[in-house]
């Protein structure tokens, strides 16, 4: 069964931790669609973030990650597409709840904010963790009306 590809992308302050997490997406057989920037000159967070809706909306992926000093700015960006519902995370908690009830498909951290072990543990809930749909499917169907 080919492996699903998962996209990333970040401004040039989440450079260093979206390297290290294609390797943890990459040691955990995933394909990854990097979509940059690709080194630490300063960039825009508005154009990465646009980058994943599009990468999303087009159905070149299902699910992203996303990268920028706090998080923020890239995850507002890339909400703006509707078919994007983006979870800035700050623990795994977070982001095991942005799956079970939010249906997330795209993870946000702050490379300013967090380590590389809470960043793995948010990647790790995001990539293992199912929607529990129910109540939470009506609620998700109302962010996308
Ligand atoms: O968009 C952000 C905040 O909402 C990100 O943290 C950016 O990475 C940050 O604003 C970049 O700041 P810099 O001073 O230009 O490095």
């Amino acid at each position: 069964m080919a492996s699903e590809t998962i996209a990333i992308a970040c401004d040039h302050a989440g450079f260093d931790l979206k390297e290290s997490l294609k390797k943890e997406l990459t040691e955990r057989g995933f394909d990854v669609l990097d979509l940059g920037t690709n080194g630490p000159d300063s960039v825009d967070y508005p154009d990465f973030g646009v980058a994943m809706g599009d990468a999303i909306a087009e159905g070149k992926v299902r699910r992203g990650v996303l990268v920028c000093g706090s998080g923020i700015g890239i995850s507002i960006a890339a909400n703006r597409n509707p078919a994007v519902r983006a979870a800035l995370c700050q623990n795994g908690l977070m982001a095991k709840l942005s799956r079970q009830h939010n249906d997330a498909n795209v993870l946000a951290l702050g490379s300013r904010l967090i380590g590389i072990e809470t960043a793995i543990d948010c990647l790790d809930a995001f990539l293992n963790t199912a929607f529990e749909g129910g109540r939470h499917q009506r609620r998700v169907d109302k962010l996308g009306a």
